[in-house]
């Protein structure tokens, strides 16, 4: 996404028509970003963070009253009811309480620490909050494990040990297991894995947060960064490997800390640029890389915020990071970068600012923040991907996943609209995959091609929308869903032409 497109919310996080409320102008994602940073006090308590009782807690149960709690900590959502994608009403449901397995069962995986951090009133100080901090085992087992990667010539000694459970652990099992060079730590998680933050700091302390549960690991002896994640979000299995500064066996993997205050995770980090190279006339990819020794998981989809102070102002946008979708084609892969398509646009402050960084610049990133959930997907045959100019970008990794990385071999096919050639974004990466995969197609439309141009030309219609997608009663098998992304006037047209070809709100979503 880039700063040509103004978000507003519409897009359902179940597709159940029957949850979406129609939010009034003035109240989307973006407008809220907007008010958080206007400097308006959105705690009610001038931002003096305190510790508050259930009792007091349930006395900021009215509409223009509103405190909730989340995993041990109280939000004022005052201002936040018109600006809830999921209604006033929805959101009263959890006003006065703690409401952390009502927010849970609704939406999950929806980032509500950065969409909040403007309005923390304190921590519910009461013990029994739904939180989930870690109550070390007293039991632990030890045993060899054939786990992959030993040499048995070298005759390495391989320990297997229970880290914890706690009843409400994030995680229903883990495991840790060493070679002379390195440890593991597995985490097996009981739902789909839709956060992932790691740091280390310089003293051994390994923060993790796994779908906002907060650990504090600190190890037995140093080890180098980055280190090597493996991660199956579906199962919700979570493997990291770190390499040790020496070689030794660890006596065991470290201590983990109890109560962890979540003030210990920034909501933003520092990246360098590490490169910056032109794909086009107008658009760079440019390779950040964290400062510190930072990883945080981007699901599917998901983007961060960009904060820069230009001319005095400051200056927030969406970026999605980009991801290749054929292997001839690699991007920055490492888990201390992530790759975006920055297109400079003359109005533009931000993406001009951004497309003229030179390398060793530093900018201010936001964690990942997530409407889109792919489970939207859960069900269908095929996907189709409506995108206009830079609403490419949060496609790449959707492309990616439904292709190469998802177990339902959907069937993709995108329709991709530009003004000429020289707009299309990774178009020859878009072909070869056509080319290389048989479930994989593109459609490339020009509005304004030059005269050479073979392909189909126009803006988007209900014609070159019923090439791919037919009448909702005549799709039979197919059972199409489609992902639509470009700028505002592009995202009305095509939402107004899905409706008149017979689909319903379940059956698409917008990137806006
Ligand atoms: C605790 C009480 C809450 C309830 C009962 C609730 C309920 C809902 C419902 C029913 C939806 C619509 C789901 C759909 O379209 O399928 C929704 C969407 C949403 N809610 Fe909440 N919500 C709550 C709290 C919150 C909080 C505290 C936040 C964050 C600050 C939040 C952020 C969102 C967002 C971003 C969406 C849109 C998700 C998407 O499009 O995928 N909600 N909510």
């Amino acid at each position: 996404m880039g700063d040509s497109l103004k978000p507003s919310s519409s897009g359902s996080a179940t597709g159940n028509p029957r949850n979406k409320a129609a939010l009034k102008p003035g109240c989307s994602l973006m407008d809220w970003i907007r008010l958080g940073n206007s400097g308006v006090d959105l705690t009610g308590v001038n931002g003096v963070r305190r510790t508050v009782s259930k009792k007091e807690l349930a006395r900021h149960n009215k509409r223009n009253d509103a405190w909730l709690a989340i995993r041990g900590k109280v939000y004022n959502v005052t201002r936040y009811m018109e600006f809830h994608p999921g209604g006033e009403e929805e959101l009263m449901r959890g006003v006065g309480i703690d409401a952390t397995k009502l927010f849970n069962d609704v939406h999950a995986w929806v980032n509500y620490e950065s969409l909040l951090q403007k309005c923390i009133v304190g921590s519910l100080g009461e013990a029994d909050t739904e939180g989930a901090f870690i109550v070390p085992r007293t039991k632990s087992s030890s045993k060899l494990s054939a786990a992959s990667g030993q040499n048995p010539a070298k005759k390495l000694i391989e320990q297997t040990r229970n880290i914890s459970i706690a009843t409400n652990a994030v995680w229903s099992s883990s495991d840790w297991f060493q070679q002379l060079t390195f440890i593991c730590l597995i985490f097996y998680l009981k739902a789909t894995v839709m956060q992932l933050h790691i740091s280390l700091t310089e003293d051994s302390n390994l923060i993790l947060k796994l779908n906002q549960a907060l650990h504090n690991v600190k190890l037995e002896s140093t080890v180098r960064w980055p280190c090597k994640v493996k991660l199956n979000p579906t199962v919700g299995k979570v493997e990291l490997e770190f390499r040790k500064v020496e070689s030794a066996l660890w006596r065991t993997f470290g201590v983990l800390m109890k109560n962890v205050p979540s003030e210990i995770v920034s909501s933003s980090w520092k990246m360098t640029v590490i490169k910056s190279d032109s794909i086009t006339h107008d658009t760079k990819i440019l390779v950040l890389k964290y400062v510190d020794c930072v990883y945080n998981y981007v699901p599917v989809g998901c983007h961060v915020m960009f904060e820069a102070v230009i001319d005095g102002k400051v200056v927030e946008r969406p970026y999605t990071p980009v991801v290749s979708v054929h292997p001839e084609y690699p991007v920055e892969s490492s888990i201390e970068c992530l790759n975006f398509m920055i297109k400079s646009y003359d109005n533009g402050l931000l993406s001009k600012w951004l497309c003229s960084l030179p390398t060793g610049a530093v900018v201010s990133v936001s964690a990942p923040l997530c409407v889109f959930n792919p489970s939207l997907l859960n069900g269908r045959k095929k996907l189709v991907i409506l995108a206009a100019g830079t609403g490419i970008t949060p496609m790449f990794s959707v492309i990616n996943w439904a292709v190469h990385t998802s177990s339902q071999r959907l069937s993709v096919s995108v329709i991709f609209f530009n003004k000429s050639e020289c707009d299309i974004l990774w178009g020859e990466q878009l072909n070869k995959l056509m080319i290389d995969n048989e479930r994989f197609k593109v459609e490339n439309v020009l509005s304004n091609g030059s005269s050479s141009w073979t392909g189909k030309r126009g803006r988007i219609s209900v014609e070159i929308v019923q090439s791919e997608l037919p009448d909702r009663q005549n799709s039979g098998e197919d059972n199409p869903f489609t992902l639509i992304c470009g700028p505002v006037n592009f995202n009305q047209t095509a939402e107004s032409i899905l409706q008149k070809l017979g689909y319903q709100h379940e059956d698409y979503y917008c990137f806006h």
